[in-house]
Order: C-alpha cells, then sequence, then structure tokens
C-alpha cells in the first residue's frame, strides 16, 4: 500500500523575534499562513528503508539529503511503528527558501504513516510529534492563517476573512535558518525578551481588505536576512514599483513574497518581475494543511 500527503508552504505575515532563550531557541510571536505551492511525500510499504527526491522544474533539489538527515525520514523515525517504507518525495517549494519546504515534507510523512497504517492517532500526538521534528512543523499539519508562539511550534488557527494574492520569488541559493538568527542576534544584541505582538495584523486579517494587511506585514529577520544578501532589497524594491501593495523576505529568506490587490494585479507584478527574475511564481492563501491526496495498492501489491 502507498499514502500520498500534500503539504503547502507557508509564509510569516508577522514575524516578531525576541531574544535568545537558554536552549538558544528565540522566542517567537508570528503569524503563519499556507500558501499554494506544495511538495508531495508518497509513503510506501516496501522491503527495505529507501528514498527518492524530484523537483519541478524551478527547483534545485541537489540540497536535499537522501538518507536517514531528512526530515520525512526523521518523521517516520518518529512515528510508532511500520517500516521498512520507501518515501518518494516531489517538491515545489524552494530548498532552504524560508517557506518551510523541509517541515512541510517532515508534516506530510507523520500524516502519511498514520494513515498509511490506518493508526488514526489524535491530533495532539501528531502535533507534539511535529514539534519534536522542528518548530514550523506543527503549522504545516495544521495549515490555513495561525498564530505561532514559543519558539513556532504552539501553534492556534486566527480569523482570516481573505484570499490573499502572493507573488513569489525564490532565490537560487539558499539562506540557513540559524545563520540568519545569528546574525539577528548580532544586530540586535539587546532585543527584549518579549517578541512583537501581532495586534493591527490580526484586525487587518479579520478585515480582509489588502491594503490594510499589506501596511501590517512585519518580519524581524527581514533585517538580517537584506545584510546577508543586500541583493534581496532592490528585489523587494522593483516588486513594489511594479505594483505590487508589498513586498517582503518570507521568513529567514532567501525567498521574497508581495502581496498584491487581485489575482489580475499579481499577474501584472509576475509579467513585470520575469523581466528580471528566472523564477516567477503566484500562489494564493491560505490553503489547507498537510492532507491525504491519494492511497493506493503499491505497484509491486498489484502485479
Ligand atoms: C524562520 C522560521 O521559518 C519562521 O517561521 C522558523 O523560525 C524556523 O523554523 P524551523 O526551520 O522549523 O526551525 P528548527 O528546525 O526548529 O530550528 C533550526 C534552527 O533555527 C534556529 N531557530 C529556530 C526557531 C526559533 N524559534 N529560534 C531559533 O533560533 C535555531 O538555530 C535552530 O537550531
Ligand atoms: N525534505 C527536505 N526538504 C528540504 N530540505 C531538507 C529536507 N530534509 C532535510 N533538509 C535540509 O534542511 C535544510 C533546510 O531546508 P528547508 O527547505 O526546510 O529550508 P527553509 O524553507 O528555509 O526552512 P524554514 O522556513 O522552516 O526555516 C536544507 O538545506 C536541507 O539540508
Amino acid at each position: 500500500m502507498s499514502t500520498t500527503v500534500r503539504a503547502a508552504a507557508k509564509i510569516n505575515l508577522h514575524l516578531g523575534v525576541g531574544a535568545p532563550r537558554e536552549d538558544g531557541f528565540h522566542p517567537l510571536d508570528t503569524v503563519y499562513q499556507a500558501i499554494s505551492l506544495y511538495d508531495d511525500v508518497t509513503v510506501s510499504d516496501a522491503g527495505e528503508d529507501t528514498i527518492a527526491v524530484s523537483g519541478t522544474p524551478h527547483i534545485d533539489v541537489s540540497g536535499v539529503p537522501t538518507d536517514a538527515t531528512n526530515i520525512a525520514v526523521r518523521a517516520l523515525a518518529e512515528a510508532p511503528c511500520g517500516g521498512p517504507h520507501h518515501v518518494q518525495i516531489t517538491k515545489q517549494i524552494p530548498v532552504a527558501g524560508g517557506m518551510a519546504g523541509g517541515s512541510a515534507d517532515g508534516a506530510a510523512a507523520l500524516l502519511a504513516h498514520d494513515r498509511l497504517h490506518d493508526l488514526g492517532q489524535p491530533d495532539d500526538v501528531l502535533l507534539a510529534q511535529a514539534a519534536r521534528l522542528g518548530s514550523d512543523v506543527p503549522f504545516s499539519l495544521v495549515g490555513g492563517t495561525a498564530r505561532g508562539r514559543g519558539r513556532g511550534e504552539v501553534v492556534e488557527p486566527i480569523v482570516d476573512h481573505g484570499t490573499w494574492w502572493w507573488v513569489v520569488v525564490p532565490a537560487a541559493v539558499g539562506l540557513s535558518t540559524p545563520e540568519v538568527y545569528r546574525h539577528f542576534d548580532r544586530l540586535h544584541p539587546d532585543a527584549p525578551a518579549q517578541p512583537a505582538e501581532p495586534t493591527e495584523l490580526l484586525a487587518a486579517l479579520a478585515s480582509g481588505e489588502p491594503v490594510r494587511l499589506a501596511r501590517a506585514l512585519h518580519n524581524d529577520l527581514q533585517e538580517p536576512a537584506i545584510d546577508l544578501r543586500p541583493e534581496l532589497g532592490d528585489l523587494i524594491a522593483l516588486g513594489e514599483a511594479e505594483g505590487a501593495l508589498r513586498g517582503m523576505v518570507s521568513g529567514s529568506g532567501p525567498t521574497c513574497v508581495f502581496l498584491c490587490d487581485s489575482q489580475v494585479g499579481s499577474m501584472e507584478v509576475v509579467t513585470a518581475l520575469s523581466a528580471s527574475y528566472d523564477v516567477v511564481l503566484s500562489a494564493i492563501g491560505p490553503v489547507a494543511g498537510a492532507h491525504v491526496v491519494s492511497t493506493r495498492e503499491a505497484e509491486w501489491d498489484l502485479r
């Protein structure tokens, strides 16, 4: 048997970062949104543990490990039973792009394993497994628009009355998340313990009004990401000059995302940025968290 789960990329509409905790993680107050770029993870019963990774044409998957360090493989090790398994990952989410691509694969593998073996584990059990895999992984299970606190793993859905149109510009070379956090610490040695709260952003989401949301977007990791990659500042300025309501770095970067006023507006920004950038994508949010898209007999069962 084999089960395929689809999981979405995330962006952070608000990312408030506090001073590092004793365990080295930063306290966050963030608002995640799942947007319509997806990885598919298929988990199959197999004779031995194997993994294969492929990508849609705009994705360079060469940086994705195909050993026990792959987060989907770590997810299966976290799961309570079963195996061996074959894991097939098909990536559409940029790698090391600040869009939680690895986290999406971890969440997808947890859910696929649960459904493949008909375990029906309760949500809180899956969410606890997800939190052990990484700070962004619980949100990848939940999806939609949600507030994240703690180190990002404590996730609570929030009211969002909009359908938001985004333009997404990945970079050819990724950025390391720990490196961006370390640079934040260098730039802000006196950061407050409590991260900035998303008060106006929550009101903007409830209003469904794009201009209001654009004004409220906030990312404390944007400054360190642009300091490490100054060209991201040029990209954001260009997108805004071409009609986006607001551009920002996605999470720890280097992917940049642009909020647009409508589908037509987003197509105009895609066209304009495509003159200068190789890969320019369009996406909507919010979309669902990790969900099963197929369950079938594996090929070797059918022979
Ligand atoms: C930048 C964000 O994507 C924003 O949502 C996340 O905070 C990153 O989440 P993630 O990639 O799932 O992060 P994890 O796998 O848990 O941690 C990777 C590394 O990022 C840093 N990290 C992560 C989360 C956090 N709240 N504080 C941190 O300092 C730590 O150096 C950690 O070792
Ligand atoms: N399934 C996976 N897909 C992508 N990268 C993976 C995976 N498993 C492990 N990795 C490793 O994790 C690193 C970070 O990849 P990922 O695509 O999750 O970054 P990211 O989107 O910036 O993460 P985040 O936004 O959660 O900080 C990669 O460089 C790679 O070495």
